[in-house]
């Protein structure tokens, strides 16, 4: 493990123990970021991404209404995909062995958001009846301007209060307790490319209720 990793786990695990998220809008030389950025627009253009749901609610409808991602997960199979899985798992086990959590696995998507598409307000997992504890987002769109929408707003518990307002561009990255904080993703007005991802602990028990998307 490099020193720059062990001071940015160090850095993760304070901020989730003070704030309960962190974010970081500088790029992490460690990440394959173009390689990623590459990959999704590629897995974009032979159409194999597809559209998300929530949780198990297949009524389509309904989903549209909330949110208009499209979505693929990532696979080992791929080496850019592989790179960042691999990280993410230094970054899960940096943060047990700081806090133990107890993450056990990990999981991740693509998602593309078209122009028009949003995500409203909502949280990744319900206290105590879910096995994800720690979401990731990663952003990978160059020279997000403010006026192009699909910023991320990230609210308090009671999701009445702003507490970030986050621009989509590349190498950002947000990290935050998925059963704390409500946040939703406002209407872009270009395309919009994203990983989305979980840390998960093993509690098999209540597994099947988490959206499968
Ligand atoms: O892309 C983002 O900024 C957040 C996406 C999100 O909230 C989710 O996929 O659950
Ligand atoms: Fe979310």
């Amino acid at each position: 493990m490099s020193d720059t990793c062990s001071a940015l786990y160090d850095t993760i695990a304070d901020a989730l123990v003070d704030q309960g998220y962190y974010f970081t809008s500088t790029a992490q030389p460690d990440l394959p970021t173009a390689a990623l950025q590459q990959r999704i627009q590629q897995l974009d253009a032979e159409d194999a991404m597809h559209r998300a749901g929530i949780g198990r609610d297949q009524d389509h409808q309904l989903n549209s209404n909330i949110r208009r991602d499209k979505i693929r997960w990532l696979r080992h199979s791929n080496a850019a995909e592989a790179a960042y899985l691999d990280w993410m798992d230094g970054l899960r086990q940096g943060i047990n062995r700081r806090l133990f959590m107890g993450l056990f696995d990990y999981e991740c998507h693509f998602a593309h958001y078209p122009v028009g598409a949003f995500y409203k307000q909502h949280l990744d997992a319900f206290k105590g009846r879910t096995n994800r504890v720690l979401t990731t987002v990663f952003y990978l769109n160059d020279h997000w301007q403010k006026d192009q929408g699909g910023e991320l707003l990230l609210y308090n518990d009671e999701g009445d209060h702003l507490l970030e307002q986050v621009l989509p561009e590349t190498g950002t990255l947000l990290v935050f307790l998925s059963d704390r904080f409500p946040h939703e993703v406002l209407p872009t007005q270009r395309d919009r490319y994203s990983i989305a991802g979980w840390f998960r602990v093993n509690n098999s028990l209540n597994a099947q209720i988490d959206p499968p998307t």
